[in-house]
């Protein structure tokens, strides 16, 4: 909740001065309107839906924000029917399910019981592009997932504003051998070139079934969009990598959107192998070159384009300028990736994945793959998360990705846009306008400018009309070493008038 707290003092400090109880009262409930967030207090928790099964990581999701959590989710009448292992959704879906299970078109559709409203069922199976099964994932609140069983590959992830956060390329080929370009490919037994086996190993382009009898999770699920797939290696691929084993993948739509990716592997012969895997996530983005990824910085990465040579990143949070391919090292469990023109920040939470890839290809090889668009590398981020792993048991590797409309990182991020006009020479303008906002972030201590653009947009008079768009962050306050709440850029600075 501490990122929330961040965001809403943010909010009711901003415009630089105090603020009277009532009035903040007034702010903090218009905020929490905007978000979604029901008003704190007696009926929140009455109504709420009290979810038992908490997202379990190695570091866990208590600090997210109020409005990802299960806590809110609208109470609906349940059925007591059970349902089988391997779909989600809750029990009641079992009866609608075995109600409406058909050979073409839509396999599995919500009847009976669900919906109960006209309402599409939380889990549906039915065909995706050239005929493939695929899987989709509905949660009350409108967000949605799509999982095509070929490669057990998640193809859309969709906020409740139906907007796509996942990029899939408008050339992606769903046909096999291809894997498909965009969304979450599953790579193994090998992670890009590091074996002998193809790039990114077979699993990525082989169909994988619906696992009706996964062993239980240490989590129930029985609240959530999910499902449960299972890839076993055939004969031939047995040929190709001598190892016996399942995979296990559940992929769950949680209570406030966030979708989480749980892979399971078993050595089923009881001889050890070792693997390498990730999550190759491409993230959807407005522009490449307003995207920063936090938490990366200072790390050690192997450079793809200058034969894996050993680095230190350098710098406060890495921007994109051109092509990219770089294996971080021992990264933390937490990693964010904000999208200034959105207004969007992904927050990517993994568990058994140390290192990741920041990939993007660019211009040049953009139009030397076949299926991706030219000018596409401007709209993704590619991100994958994975693991050099041995399975002499089994092995468990998670995600969870969160988005969040405010645009706001776990440190805390301000953004805004501010018209100025200036006289003098364009480039002593420039630096007189950086000088002044810098010199209010820097009087108040705790944040710090992360970038600031200029543009032109109109002359009157004779007087130039700048438009600023700053970017600052929240940073640990000197004195105490607490992060310290935001300020706004505030009819900042300057003295230059708005248009
Ligand atoms: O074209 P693919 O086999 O899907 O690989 C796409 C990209 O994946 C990874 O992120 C690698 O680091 C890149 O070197 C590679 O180009």
């Amino acid at each position: 909740m501490r990122a929330s707290g961040t965001a809403l003092q943010a909010c009711t400090e901003a415009h630089g001065r105090s603020a009277s109880l009532p009035h903040i009262t007034h702010r903090v409930s218009r905020l929490r309107k905007k978000l979604s967030v029901p008003p704190r207090n007696g009926p929140r928790c009455k109504k709420g839906h009290i979810s038992s099964d908490p997202p379990s990581l190695s570091s866990p999701i208590n600090s997210l924000p109020d409005h990802f959590s299960p806590l809110f989710l609208p109470q609906k009448k349940r059925s007591p029917v059970s349902l089988p292992r391997g779909f989600g959704g809750g029990r009641e879906w079992k009866e609608a399910r075995e109600g409406s299970i058909e050979g073409e078109g839509v396999g599995v559709s919500g009847y009976g019981i669900w919906p109960m409203s006209g309402e599409k069922p939380p889990v549906e199976i039915c065909k995706g592009v050239n005929g493939l099964d695929k899987v989709v994932l509905r949660e009350v609140r409108g967000s949605s997932a799509e999982v095509y069983l070929y490669g057990g590959h998640v193809t859309s992830w969709k906020n409740d504003h139906s907007e796509e956060l996942l990029f899939l390329s408008t050339k992606a080929i769903f046909k096999p051998p291809k894997a498909i370009r965009g969304g979450i490919p599953i790579c193994f037994p090998q992670f890009g070139s590091h074996g002998n086996l193809e790039q990114h190993g077979f699993a990525r382009n082989r169909l994988w079934s619906i696992d009706t009898d996964p062993p239980p999770f240490p989590t129930v699920s029985s609240n959530k969009a999910f499902i449960d797939l299972i890839f076993k290696p055939s004969e031939d691929d047995f040929k190709i990598w001598p190892h016996s084993y399942e995979f296990r993948l559940r992929i769950t739509l949680g209570p406030g959107g966030d979708l989480m990716l749980t892979s399971r592997i078993r050595n089923t012969d009881g001889k050890p192998f070792s693997f390498t895997f990730a999550y190759h996530t491409y993230f959807s983005v407005s522009d490449i070159s307003e995207v920063r990824v936090e938490g990366l910085e200072t790390l050690d990465y192997l450079d793809n384009l200058k034969a894996k040579e050993r680095f230190t990143e350098q710098g406060d949070a890495i921007t994109f300028e051109s092509e990219v391919d770089k294996i971080y090292l021992g990264t933390p469990s937490k990693i964010a990736i904000l999208d200034h023109e959105k207004k969007r920040t992904f927050v990517l939470r993994k568990d058994g994945l140390p290192d990741a890839v920041v990939w993007n290809p660019w211009e040049k090889k953009a139009k030397s793959m076949a299926d991706f668009g030219d000018d596409e590398y401007k709209h993704m981020l590619c991100l994958p998360q994975w693991a050099a792993g041995s399975s002499k048991g089994a092995s468990r590797m998670k995600i969870i990705m969160l988005y969040d409309l405010q645009a706001h990182s776990f440190v805390g991020c301000l953004a805004s846009k501010l018209k100025l006009s200036f006289g003098g020479k364009k480039e002593r303008r420039r630096d007189i306008l950086y000088d002044n906002i810098k010199a209010v972030f820097k009087s108040k201590a705790h944040l710090l400018i992360k970038s600031l653009r200029l543009n032109l947009v109109r002359g009157v008079d004779g007087i130039q009309i700048f438009e600023a768009l700053t970017l600052a962050l929240l940073f640990k306050a000197r004195n105490n070493g607490r992060l310290g709440p935001g300020l706004p850029v505030a009819e900042a600075a300057v003295g230059g008038k708005k248009p």
